[in-house]
């Protein structure tokens, strides 16, 4: 693309001159992902495949010789111990870590706790793949009387928020990105600015949402997107934060789309 406008031929020639680099990466197999269960904001713990996952993806990093100056992740600690294991093995754990709310999985309502076969059963096949992978249609919210409701609105990691009359009961993927993307562009693409090495550990879908913004992606195209646990994927941006070419996952293709099917497969009956 070309302009005889000097401001608009500036900012293209910006565009193309700038590249920066950034790597992110789902938390390994947690517990619940382990029992095929809807886990949103619920605190679970890595599974030992998951912890083992994660420490395959520290070496994925090691390996390709990726050094790190700042690390992002949720407050939830399938995402925190994923960072954790990836930046040990891979040699660099005095990099500042910025933990957030705002990273956080999608909150997945009332199916939070419920297994996903199950809910297929019944909810039926299309209504659970539209609370799953659609744009803007939430779960249904979390009453009160949910068995998670009080453990998770009085869990002490959301004592910086956020504020309980702003707690979420559900999210859709639309709202999951109108909390994580202002956090994104306000915190993240300023540190890429300065020429820092990024990384985000964080969840399916808050990744989703992210992918979703940088592709700029419609909400059928998001509809198709599956990332897999504990797999890093990097973007290389140009000077307007654009992708340059698609996602690169940090390992083979055949156990990166394995597990992206895997993903995409829950709700089916083994
Ligand atoms: O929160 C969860 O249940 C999972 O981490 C993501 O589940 P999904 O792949 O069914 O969205």
């Amino acid at each position: 693309m070309t302009s005889n406008c000097p401001v608009i031929k500036k900012c293209l020639d910006k565009a193309n001159s700038a590249e920066y680099c950034i790597t992110m990466c789902r938390h390994g197999e947690s517990e619940w992902n382990q029992k095929n269960l809807f886990c949103g904001w619920y605190n679970a713990n890595l599974s030992k495949k998951g912890h083992e996952e994660a420490k395959r993806a520290g070496k994925a990093i090691k390996d390709e010789g990726i050094k790190f100056d700042i690390a992002y992740t949720s407050v939830l600690k399938r995402a925190q111990d994923t960072l954790n294991h990836i930046l040990e093995v891979s040699g660099q754990t005095k990099i500042p870590i910025v933990s957030t709310w705002r990273l956080n999985e999608r909150h997945y309502g009332g199916l939070t706790g419920q297994n996903k076969v199950e809910a297929v059963e019944t909810f039926g096949e299309e209504q659970v793949a539209i609370w799953r992978r659609s744009y803007d249609v939430p779960p249904p919210e979390m009453e009160p009387e949910h068995p998670f409701y009080d453990d998770i609105l009085n869990d002490p990691i959301y004592k910086d928020g956020p504020p309980r009359e702003k707690f979420p009961k559900t999210e859709s993927l639309k709202l999951c990105i109108e909390r994580s993307m202002p956090f994104f562009y306000s915190t993240v693409i300023p540190q890429l600015k300065k020429g820092k090495n990024v990384i985000i550990a964080a969840h399916g879908n808050s990744l989703r949402g992210i992918v979703k913004s940088l592709e700029r992606m419609t909400p059928e195209q998001i509809m198709g997107l599956n990332l897999p646990t504990g797999i890093p994927f990097q973007y290389r941006l140009d000077g307007l934060f654009r992708p340059i070419g698609t996602m690169r996952f940090l390992g083979d293709e055949e156990t990166v789309t394995k597990a992206i099917e895997e993903v995409a497969n829950q709700t089916k009956k083994k």
